[in-house]
């Protein structure tokens, strides 16, 4: 029988989701045994280092959680069978990227990982079990999920375990994971509608309910929950592309973004949240989820909303090449040769993520204008850097060399593809702003962190060559400020 109570929860996939999430709910519920499987023995490994800076997501506050609950009810282990046999509750939180080959390549989810969990669920349990989807998923895919459940249960008679498939899509934002899972604005939970659906769902409630009021605790059918995920990034994002597209015009017309922002923000129907011009979103779920979205209309026939959604990702192309148009334009029409220190590289702030980060375009496209890139980031690794640098090489989207066929008016060359040690000759990682910016030509603000503002602005513009060019892409530095000490700045729809 599909049980209403779980004691025992196992994870698939220990990484931004899966171990900031499993983490509060065994902080939250020290009754249950959770257990966080990966594939990855080096993520597991760091899950398990006594030394809590070593975590593989940095994410403020969960070093706490982790030192409370681990080895007391948190497990990390890389016996994925293990794990799947002894849980009554398994969570799917699997990478969910872009496809990058054939049907659907560029648009559609890749849902071979979800694929395998599913398979070896199937595979390993002999006893009745729920399976939660925690990952993004395409809308219906729990029906897919189901059919390799159901389909492995006839392969063995005798043996015949009962699946129950629910939607749980996570909400949280990186940077602010822990404190979203402890005061979530709400908990969405989907199920199917028989007798074993319910019990599910009442068991999974009851996690929750653990620390999560009850009327924030939502449950519907599993398609709406499904495509709920989707329509709330979706959403998100467009609320980004919409500000940054009026950024431009505020160039153009003398307007402040932030002023409009703030003006508009103020309409309750509105809201203050979500409005931040910036050098584009980034991050490793908003273009993959609309780009799943768009393929999703398009693969039910309905062109016109496809096209609506895929504008959002489009202008954030736009976004980030104007950008670094801006950069090169204003360095009198080239960079080739100089130095162009980057301030950030993590797609937001407080987190080491850098997936989809605006960094990477923007130092791609420089790059092919010959330029050389100075890094400095707080909290990414060299490794990571370089690593982002050379993935683009080989994925780069169709959209995006659309969406920059111009640069300085003129038509530019389709982008060149850089060698690994082109890359490594023309990007260098540094270890303190101050040396990543000294003898620069210009700054490039990518990622919001807080320290930017507390730096030495005097000696970093001491050491630099003038002009002194600061291109805040995030709007973070004082103007007003660092205008006095003699830097040319411009910024994100400051006109
Ligand atoms: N990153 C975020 O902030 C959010 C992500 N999501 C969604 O959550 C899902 C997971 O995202 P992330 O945690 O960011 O991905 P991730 O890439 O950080 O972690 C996924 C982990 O799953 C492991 N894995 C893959 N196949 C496996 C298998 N068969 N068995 C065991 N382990 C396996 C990988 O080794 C990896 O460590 C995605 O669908 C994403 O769209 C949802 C909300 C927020
Ligand atoms: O599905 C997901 O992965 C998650 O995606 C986003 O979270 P995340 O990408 O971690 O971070 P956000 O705070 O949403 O920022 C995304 C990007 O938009 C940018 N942004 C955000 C807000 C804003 O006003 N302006 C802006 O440029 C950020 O700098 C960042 O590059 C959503 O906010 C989460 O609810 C969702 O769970």
């Amino acid at each position: 029988m599909i049980p209403n109570k779980v004691t025992n929860i196992a994870c698939i996939g220990a990484g931004y989701v899966g171990g900031p999430t499993m983490a509060v709910i065994a902080q939250k519920c020290p009754h249950i045994k959770v257990t966080v499987v990966d594939i990855n023995p080096e993520r597991i490994a760091d899950w398990n280092d006594t030394d809590l800076s070593k975590l593989p997501v940095y994410e403020p506050g969960l070093d706490q959680v982790v030192a409370e609950a681990r080895d007391r009810n948190l497990f990390f282990s890389t016996d994925v069978e293990s794990a799947i046999r002894e849980a009554q509750m398994i969570f799917i939180s699997v990478n969910t990227p872009t496809k990058t080959y054939g049907v659907g390549k560029g648009m559609a989810a890749d849902l071979k990982y979800v694929e395998l969990c599913a398979r070896q669920i199937a595979e390993v349990a002999t006893e009745d079990k729920i399976v939660v989807e925690k990952s993004t998923l395409p809308v219906r895919t729990a029906q897919a999920i189901r059919t390799i459940l159901d389909s492995s249960t006839d392969a063995m008679p005798g043996v015949s375990p009962r699946f129950s498939v629910l939607s749980n899509p996570e909400f949280l934002a990186e940077g602010t994971a822990v404190k979203d899972l402890h005061n979530p604005d709400r908990v969405l939970i989907g199920g199917e509608e028989d007798e074993d659906g319910q019990r599910a769902m009442e068991a999974l409630v009851e996690v929750y309910a653990n620390w999560v009021p009850r009327e924030r605790i939502l449950t519907t059918r599993i398609w709406s929950s499904e495509l709920s995920k989707l329509t709330a990034n979706a959403f998100l994002a467009q609320r980004i592309s919409s500000i940054n597209a009026l950024s431009a015009l505020c160039e153009k017309t003398g307007a402040d973004v932030d002023e409009v922002a703030h003006a508009i923000g103020t309409d309750t129907r509105i809201g203050p949240k979500f409005l931040k011009a910036s050098v584009g979103f980034g991050g490793s779920c908003f273009q993959k989820d609309i780009l799943n979205l768009v393929y999703l209309c398009r693969h039910f026939n309905l062109p016109e909303v496809a096209d609506y959604w895929e504008q959002v990702v489009k202008l954030n192309d736009y976004q980030k090449h104007r950008f670094t148009k801006q950069i090169i334009d204003t360095l009198f029409n080239t960079v080739s040769g100089k130095k162009i220190a980057f301030l950030g590289w993590a797609f937001k702030k407080d987190t080491n993520d850098t997936r989809e980060s605006a960094a990477i375009y923007v130092a791609d496209e420089l790059l092919q204008d010959h330029a050389e890139i100075h890094v400095y980031d707080p909290k990414v690794p060299a490794v990571r850097i370089y690593a982002d640098l050379e993935y683009l090489q080989a994925h780069r989207r169709p959209q995006f060399v659309i969406a920059t066929p111009t640069i300085r008016g003129m038509q530019s060359d389709a982008p060149a593809t850089l060698s690994s040690q082109e890359i490594r000759q023309l990007v260098h990682v540094h270890k303190t702003p101050y040396a990543a910016t000294e003898k620069a030509h210009a700054i490039a603000v990518l990622t919001e962190w807080n320290e930017f503002r507390t730096y030495d602005w005097q000696k970093i513009y001491d050491a630099m060559r003038k002009p002194a060019f600061v291109f805040d892409g995030r709007n973070i530095l004082d103007r007003e400020e660092l205008k006095k000490i003699g830097f040319e700045i411009k910024g994100i729809g400051k006109g």
